[in-house]
Parts: C-alpha cells; sequence; structure tokens
C-alpha cells in the first residue's frame, strides 16, 4: 500500500506530452502521477516513453467515472482541458457550447460532487487554459462548483515572459484547495509573478478586474529581463550557408513571408507558439533570422520592390537572412521541458565535478535534473510541433504548484478513505 502521508498522488487529465507531468516531478512537493489520460494516441505515446510505460491512457475523459477516478487515490487533479473553445485565436469559438468542452464540464459538474460525497476527492487541483478562459462561462461554473464544494481558489494569468523565457504565451490557472490559501502567499505570488492573483473566497461573481500581462505596463520591463534566445537554440547549426533543416521555403516566403513575426539570437522574446506552428504563418510562432548582418526590414523592402516590379526570383533576395522556423528541440528548451544550453553546460560540470569527487558514485536517472526528452520513433515532425504546439511552460507550472502546495510539510497530505 501507497504511503499517502508522505507522497502526493496525482492524476493528470488531457496529458497531451506531459508538461504538468514534468512540472510536478520538479516542484518541491514529492508527488507522483498515478495515471494520465488523454484521447490522442501520439500524445499518450510520447508521454509514455517519457514518464513510464502505460502511465498515460488513450481515453475519452467524457467517460470517466467517479468510482474509476476514486480508484487512484489521487490527492492532487491537474487538468489542462481544450483550449480551441475560448481561444481569442478562435473568432467562433463557442465556450460552453462548444463539444469540446463537453468532458470537462463532466468532471466538474458530475464526477467531482459524486467523489465529495464518497469522501475520494482530490485536495488540491491546478488547471490550465488560454487566456481568455478567465471570461467563460466554464470558468464560472468551476469556480463556482470549487466554492460550493468547500474549496478555496486562486486565479493566475501569467506569460513565461514574466519568468525571464523569451516566450509570450498567456496563459489562465487556477488553484484549488480544501485549505485556504493564506494571504501574505498570495501577496508574495504578486511580487514574484507582477501580476494580481484573483483571490475570491466566496466572491467569484464580482472579481477585481483581471490584470492582464498584454496590458501591462511593466511588460517592457519583464521584455528586458528575459534571457536572450540564443540560449535555447541547438548548437550546431551546420554551414551558414547551406538551408537549414527547418528553412523556410521560398514558396512560403514568397507568398507570406512579410507576416512571419521573425525574431533575432538576441532577441529577448518570441510571440506564442501554436499547434499550427510551420503550418500557419500568421499568430502561430515566431521564426528566426541566423544572418545577423542584414536587416530585416530593409531586405524585405528590397523583395517586395523587386516583386512589385515582376523581377523573377526575387525571392532570392531573402535567402540570405537565412530565415528557419525553430526546431523541435529548442521549442523544447523555450517551453523548459529540457534546459536551456548554458544551464546544461553548468549542470554537466556540476555532474562531472560531483562524480570525479565521489569515487562510485551513480547518476541518478530518476533525479528531475538528469531528466532529457525524448521522441519515440515514428513521430513526424508536424506532429512533434502539434505535441509542443499544446503544451505548457514547464518553468510556470513548477512554480505554481510550489506556490499551491506553500504550507506542505511531509506528513501533512489528508488520508481519505480508500473506497
Ligand atoms: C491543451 S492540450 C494539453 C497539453 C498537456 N498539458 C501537455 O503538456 O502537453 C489538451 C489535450 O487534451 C486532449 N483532449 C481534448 N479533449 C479530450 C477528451 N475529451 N478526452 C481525452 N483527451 C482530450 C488533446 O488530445 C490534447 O492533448
Amino acid at each position: 500500500m501507497h504511503d499517502r502521508s508522505s507522497v502526493v498522488r496525482a492524476v493528470e487529465f488531457y496529458s497531451g506530452i506531459g508538461g504538468l507531468h514534468l512540472a510536478l516531478k520538479r516542484s518541491k512537493v514529492p508527488g507522483i502521477i498515478v495515471k494520465a489520460f488523454d484521447w490522442d494516441p501520439n500524445a499518450a505515446k510520447v508521454y509514455n516513453a517519457n514518464y513510464g510505460p502505460s502511465l498515460a491512457t488513450k481515453k475519452d475523459i467524457f467517460e470517466l467515472s467517479a468510482p474509476l477516478l476514486a480508484s487512484y487515490c489521487a490527492d492532487f487533479w491537474i487538468l489542462s482541458p481544450a483550449c480551441q473553445p475560448y481561444t481569442v485565436l478562435n473568432p467562433n469559438a463557442q465556450g460552453i457550447l462548444d463539444p469540446r468542452a463537453k468532458s470537462f464540464l463532466h468532471l466538474v459538474q458530475n464526477v467531482l460532487p459524486e467523489l465529495v460525497e464518497m469522501g475520494a476527492h482530490p485536495t488540491h487541483f491546478l488547471v490550465e487554459n488560454v487566456g481568455g478562459f478567465e471570461g467563460s462561462t466554464t470558468r464560472q461554473i468551476l469556480v463556482s462548483q470549487l466554492h460550493s464544494l468547500g474549496y478555496t481558489t486562486a486565479e493566475f494569468l501569467l506569460t513565461p515572459l514574466q519568468f525571464g523565457i523569451p516566450n509570450s504565451r498567456l496563459r489562465y490557472y487556477l488553484l484549488a484547495k480544501t485549505a485556504p490559501f493564506t494571504f501574505p502567499a498570495c501577496v508574495q505570488a504578486e511580487k514574484t509573478y507582477r501580476c494580481i492573483p484573483q483571490y475570491h473566497e466566496h466572491d467569484y461573481k464580482t472579481p477585481s478586474p483581471w490584470i492582464d500581462p498584454r496590458m501591462n505596463f511593466d511588460m517592457e520591463l519583464n521584455d528586458m529581463h528575459a534571457s536572450e534566445i540564443r540560449h535555447y537554440l541547438d548548437d550546431e547549426d551546420g554551414s551558414p550557408s547551406s538551408p537549414h533543416l527547418h528553412a523556410v521555403s521560398d514558396r512560403v516566403l514568397e507568398k507570406w513571408g512579410r507576416l512571419f513575426d521573425i525574431v533575432l539570437p538576441s532577441t529577448k522574446r518570441t510571440c506564442c507558439f501554436t499547434r499550427g506552428y510551420t503550418q500557419l504563418v500568421e499568430r502561430a510562432g515566431s521564426i528566426i533570422q541566423m544572418n545577423t548582418e542584414l536587416d530585416t526590414g530593409k531586405t524585405f523592402d528590397s523583395f517586395l520592390k523587386a516583386q512589385a516590379a515582376g523581377q523573377q526570383d526575387a525571392v532570392s533576395i531573402l535567402r540570405p537572412l537565412l530565415l528557419r522556423y525553430f526546431t523541435p528541440s529548442e521549442l523544447l528548451r523555450i517551453f523548459h521541458f529540457n534546459p536551456p544550453l548554458h544551464q546544461k553546460k553548468i549542470q554537466s560540470s556540476l555532474l562531472s565535478t560531483i562524480s570525479s569527487t565521489a569515487i562510485g558514485a551513480k547518476r541518478d536517472e530518476s533525479s528531475p535534473s538528469n531528466f532529457e526528452f525524448v521522441w519515440p520513433e515514428g513521430i513526424s515532425n508536424k506532429t512533434k510541433y502539434r505535441l509542443i504546439g499544446n503544451s505548457v511552460n514547464v518553468h510556470v507550472v513548477t512554480d505554481l504548484i510550489n506556490f499551491l502546495y506553500e504550507d506542505w510539510e511531509p506528513g501533512l497530505t489528508t488520508a481519505r478513505k480508500n473506497p
């Protein structure tokens, strides 16, 4: 029997490639994921290759029942439901009416109250969704249900830029627990994250206005605090003159090139990478210009002039910019699945110092600092981009889990009856 007094048992819903799993692993909380659910077979395959065979089950979450979920004896539910019903990028987003919202509402409205009645409910929650979710009816239902079942909640709108990571990815987060949040900790969080946690208690209907980092005058400051994107790039970039494997094709450059968000290795931000990265151009994620000698704007002006004058092969003017997509491994670093290269170098030199001084010391493969995300055989680049674009920034979620378990001490996990 598992010792429930010292380890937090978590179930992960909408598990994707396990950004929330990794965040729990890297947090101060000694937690384990006991089960994960996602209906996408590729996501489950990647998840299981990284975190343990058969941990993620391919399943429609709408079909999960309270007795099944009670059997996992979970203290903590972590969930990042489908965001399409709420995203501002989808002009036809239908919120609660979208069929993709149905499985999450099933968990909140049907399963959770049944678990509370059984005395088998989780004590802690973390929900992640897109910026825009905060204004949805689903969020109102979620918060009111949690409060009526005795949970307290705190809500955040956060972007990795606020954490010094050069990527804008505005996300809504809700934390909930059966114990109250302590107010000083909320103030502390405000200081750390430079955003106001929405501390609702029982006043969810009249929340104070959301502080949206997109509107934040601090944003420029945050931007300056972020590290340069060069630290997240792959080490080798081949010969600068040969086309990179992920180079933007002439065809795309010719037709859509001017619509890309283009960054340099020295830039301290990128825009949000979505599941459509490399398939869509606008608002799908930044591309990088590897030739820093050329001025982007002037080069594009020359190209547009040549194109307007009907010059054949006008696109050859853009080629020297060496424009390319970020590679999947670079995105994994930006999303903090894998450490940025400069951190990795520090880590590996530390490791070699430790192992050279501790004779016979074994490398602990289960330690979060030794984790290296892997892709199993047969996952195409297109699928990799889709899965990463769906995922979360692991660093941000790790901080949130630490904040949620602000008062965690070994032995404090509430042991409940095993139904
Ligand atoms: C926003 S992504 C979550 C990504 C995940 N947190 C990660 O780190 O990769 C939403 C995931 O929910 C899955 N999904 C959506 N609706 C589902 C349902 N009804 N049942 C199971 N999985 C579902 C999708 O396949 C997708 O992987």
